[in-house]
Parts: C-alpha cells; structure tokens; sequence
C-alpha cells in the first residue's frame, strides 16, 4: 500500500529525480506518467503540429508540485506549470497553514454555461421574446441533437433567456441565453454548435437577423468555492503573533475590498495559483482569466475575489469563490501527455473537483501573499527565490547559479547588474585558477 501523504516536508530541499520518485510513491502514476511529467514522454512534434498551425516547435515551462493540500480530507499534490519563482513555494506553505486548520472544504455548482445568440432588426423586442419563450422546447431539441454523449450523460441544453438590449452603438438587439450543462467538458465547441444550431430557427421565429453565435466566458452559473480556517497559531512568527498577523492579513483584505488598483494586483495573486493548474492540467486559461476578472466585477465595481475574515474562536477565515469553466474531457486535455498525466497525479473524478483544487490553489496563494506583504514584505521571500533566475540571466552556467544567488542574497542587492559583475568575476577567478593548475582557458 503507497503512502498518501501531500505533507511532503523537505521536498523541495530534494534532486528534481529524487522529488519525481516522492511523487511516483504518492499512488496513481505508472512510469509513462512519471516520465510525461518529467517532460522526457511530453508533446512530441508530431503531436504538437496537430494541435495548432504553422507549428515550428514545443516550449516548455517548468512544472513543480506544491505540497501539503488537504482537500475536503483527502491530501492532494497539485501540479503547477509557471515561469514566475516563489508561487509553489507560496502556495505549499500556505496549503501547510491551512492544513492546520483542518485543510481546505470546497463546493460547487454544476456546469452550467451560457450560449448567445444575438439578434437585430426586431421591430418587436417584447413579442419576439415571447414568441421565443412558447417555443423553448423545440430550441431546446434543436440545440441537444448536436450534442449526442453530452445529452446521453445527462447533460446540454436545459434552458432558454432573453434579453434585450434597448440601445447598443447599432441600435437595439435581443440577446438569446441558451442555458447549457456540460458536465465534464469545459464546453465551447458543444455550446458554439448549438448556438449556431438555434440561430435560423430565431431568426425565423422573429423575423429578425442573428450575428454572433457563441459562448460567454462569464460562466457566473459555473462557480467553484473554497473554505480554508487557519488558526492563529500557526501564524506565530518569531517577531510576530499570529493574532498580530491575523489583523495585518485582514487590512490587507480590507485594501483589497475597497480599491480596485489594489483589487486587480490582490486578484493576480490568486490568479498565482490557479493559471499553473490551469497550464498544467492543459485548460483554456484566457477562458478562466476572463471570467474571473469580469466575475470579480459583477457588481459595477472591481474587487476581490476572496473574502478573510475572523470566527469567533480568532481563526482567520478566508473563502474563495469564482467561475471555472474547466474541463476534464475535450479541448487539449487528452491531447497532452503531461496535462493527462497531471490530472491523474490530482485524481479527480469529475470537472467540479478539477475546478474545486484549482479555486484551493488560488485561496492559498492569496493567503501566501497576504501573509507575506502583511509582515515582513514580498521581497525577502519572493527576491530570494528569484535571485537564481537573476543570476541565469546574467550568464551564470547552471553549476554556479546557487552560489551567484547565494551571494546576491546575502548582500541583500538582487540585481541584475550585480549579478553580472559577481558573474565575470567568478569567469576570472575561475580561469585564473584553471591556469594555475595548468589547464588552458
Ligand atoms: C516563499 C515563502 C514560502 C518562503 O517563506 P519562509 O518563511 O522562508 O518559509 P519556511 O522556510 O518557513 O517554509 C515554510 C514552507 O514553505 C514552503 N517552502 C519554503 N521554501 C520553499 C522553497 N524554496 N521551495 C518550495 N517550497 C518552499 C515549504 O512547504 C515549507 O514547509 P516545509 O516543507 O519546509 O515544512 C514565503 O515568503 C511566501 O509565501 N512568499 C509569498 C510568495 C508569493 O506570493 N509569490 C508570488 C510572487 S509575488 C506576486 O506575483 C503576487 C503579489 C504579491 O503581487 C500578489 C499580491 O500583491 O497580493
Ligand atoms: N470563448 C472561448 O472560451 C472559446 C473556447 N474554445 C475552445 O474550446 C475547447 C473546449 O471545448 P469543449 O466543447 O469542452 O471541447 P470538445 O468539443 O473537445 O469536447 C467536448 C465534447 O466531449 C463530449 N463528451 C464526452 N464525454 C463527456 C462528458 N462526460 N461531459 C461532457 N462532454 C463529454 C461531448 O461531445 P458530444 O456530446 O457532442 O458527443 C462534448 O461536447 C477548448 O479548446 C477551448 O479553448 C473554442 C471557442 C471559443
């Protein structure tokens, strides 16, 4: 029996190889998995010339895994494919607070999308809507013969709206809502085919001209939430009580509820978290990143996504909730050896529980930052984790990096231009030394 234990303690302190076998005695992953996500079994050329135009090559991003998620009970390693340093870090240390607090509880909503169809040239708003309206059943069979597995699973077309647009820049127009299940599937394609489907018989119902046919990617009927409770102990620092943190988190909160500059900065920081599951488990994240950013501006005015707050019991409470319109068939989820592989490594069952860990991820990078900015600062943190890349920019070779970091870190100037000069002083310390010993330079 394998162990199940996302409390991996140490981890990142492990070889890259090393840290791949940890992940292989977490269950589930046979060796062609292990291998696609160590990127030796990935997206071949062949694969990737099918999957979009004009193909010249595969880029690769590194995937790490955070650690220590605890997901309604079950312990959970989430994959995250990101450029950016600090973010797996954050959110492993953030998903280990949570887990002091019994871990993150999550819900969702079914997958429900909305599809638009937009009519013009309708003398009549109030009677086409209701002409449309009488005959909703007969949409609805157009738009579920498009759609044969979907509709056989239990899932498609369920309801039909109408809205209507008084004045726009061309004049007024009616906009059809047609209301969409699609279970497992994040859901474009089959909602842009019923749309298109639906359209004619629109058009003939109200004698007006349909233009766009396609999905909103405000999916703000397909919400994912996460809970987590961190108590104040486990924010103790040695220059800081946890009830001290607690405050500062909450004012950083507060910042973020009441200023949309610092809404939008708050928001990318949860967005940290969820764009690398996003990447790494193969999604359409611009699809997420829309949503989320026009979800977070519902009601007329930018905010955060996240709420924090205290209990009674002085635990910090923080909740997360926004559209995820992700998938766990269709799109390129089968497609790419490493995303199917990352989905196998998170075991989810359905496309809720998908969207369920990636709402987690983004809570707990959220609680990372917040935690960070609310004492003793992004910088220390972040810069020194940033410090390697600091140090690859400015030509380290891969053997010197760490001490070029090291050393950029302990003169607390993480710089490029320093970089550089400790860089081409280590080429002459380094070929100075080789002709020493007589080798040639
Ligand atoms: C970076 C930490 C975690 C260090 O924090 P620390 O206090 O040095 O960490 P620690 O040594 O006490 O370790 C605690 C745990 O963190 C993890 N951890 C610790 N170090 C590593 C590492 N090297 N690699 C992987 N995991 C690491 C690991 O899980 C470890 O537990 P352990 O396994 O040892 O029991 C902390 O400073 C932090 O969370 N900072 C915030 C990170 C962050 O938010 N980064 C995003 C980039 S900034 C940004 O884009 C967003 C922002 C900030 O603008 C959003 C906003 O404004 O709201
Ligand atoms: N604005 C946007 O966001 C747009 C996004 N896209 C892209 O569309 C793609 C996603 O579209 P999507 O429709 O999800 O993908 P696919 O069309 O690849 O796959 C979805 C189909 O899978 C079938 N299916 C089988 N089993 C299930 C199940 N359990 N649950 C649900 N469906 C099942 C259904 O087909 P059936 O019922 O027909 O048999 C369903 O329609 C992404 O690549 C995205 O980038 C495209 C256009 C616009």
């Amino acid at each position: 029996m394998k162990a199940k234990n996302s409390r991996l303690q140490g981890f990142y302190q492990l070889s890259p190889l090393d840290r791949l076998q940890a992940v292989g005695a977490f269950d589930g992953l046979n060796n062609d998995d292990l291998r696609a996500l160590h990127g030796a079994g990935s997206l071949t050329i062949e694969r990737a010339d099918k999957m979009i135009e004009n193909v010249v090559g595969t880029y690769s991003l590194p995937l790490g895994i955070a650690t220590n998620f605890q997901i309604n009970g079950k312990d959970t390693l989430v994959p995250m494919v990101v450029e950016e340093p600090s973010i797996v870090a954050g959110a492993s240390f953030a998903a280990k607070l949570a887990r002091e607090g019994g871990g993150f509880t999550t819900s969702s909503t079914e997958s429900l999308m909305i599809g638009q169809i937009q009519l013009v040239h309708i003398a009549d708003h109030a009677a086409a809507s209701e002409l449309i309206l009488q005959h909703k059943a007969d949409l609805l069979a157009i738009a579920n013969r498009q759609s044969t597995s979907l509709v056989g699973l239990g899932g498609g077309a369920k309801d039909v709206e109408v809205h209507s647009f008084a004045a726009s820049p061309m004049g007024p127009m009616l906009v059809v809502h047609l209301i969409v299940d699609c279970l497992d599937a994040m859901g474009a394609n089959a909602i842009n085919a019923m749309a298109e489907a639906v359209a004619p018989r629109l058009e003939a119902l109200t004698g007006g001209r349909a233009y766009l046919r396609i999905l909103s990617n405000l999916s703000d009927r397909r919400l994912a939430t996460a809970r987590c409770v961190v108590p104040a102990r486990a924010l103790d620092r040695s220059d800081l009580r946890g009830e001290d943190v607690i405050e500062g988190i909450l004012w950083a909160y507060a910042f973020a509820a009441v200023d949309p500059y610092r809404a939008t900065t708050h928001n990318k920081g949860i967005l940290n978290g969820i764009d690398p599951v996003l990447l790494a488990t193969g999604q359409d994240w611009r699809a997420i990143e829309s949503g989320a950013h026009a979800y977070a501006a519902r009601d007329g005015r930018y905010t955060s996504l996240t709420t924090w707050e205290q209990d009674a019991e002085g635990n910090l409470v923080g909740t997360l909730t926004m559209p995820l319109a992700v998938g766990i068939v269709g799109g390129a989820v089968k497609v790419h050896p490493t995303a199917a592989a990352a989905l196998k490594l998170l075991n989810v069952r359905s496309a809720r529980e998908l969207a369920e860990v990636c709402v987690c991820a983004g809570l707990a990078s959220n609680l990372a930052a917040m935690r960070a900015l609310a004492t003793e600062g992004i910088q220390r943190g972040h810069m020194s984790l940033h410090a390697r890349q600091i140090a690859m920019s400015a030509g380290a070779p891969p053997a010197l990096v760490e001490e070029v970091a090291e050393r950029l870190i302990a003169e607390r100037c993480i710089k490029p231009a320093r970089a550089a000069e400790i860089v081409r002083e280590m080429h002459e310390t380094y070929a100075l030394q080789r002709i020493e010993v007589g080798v040639p330079c």
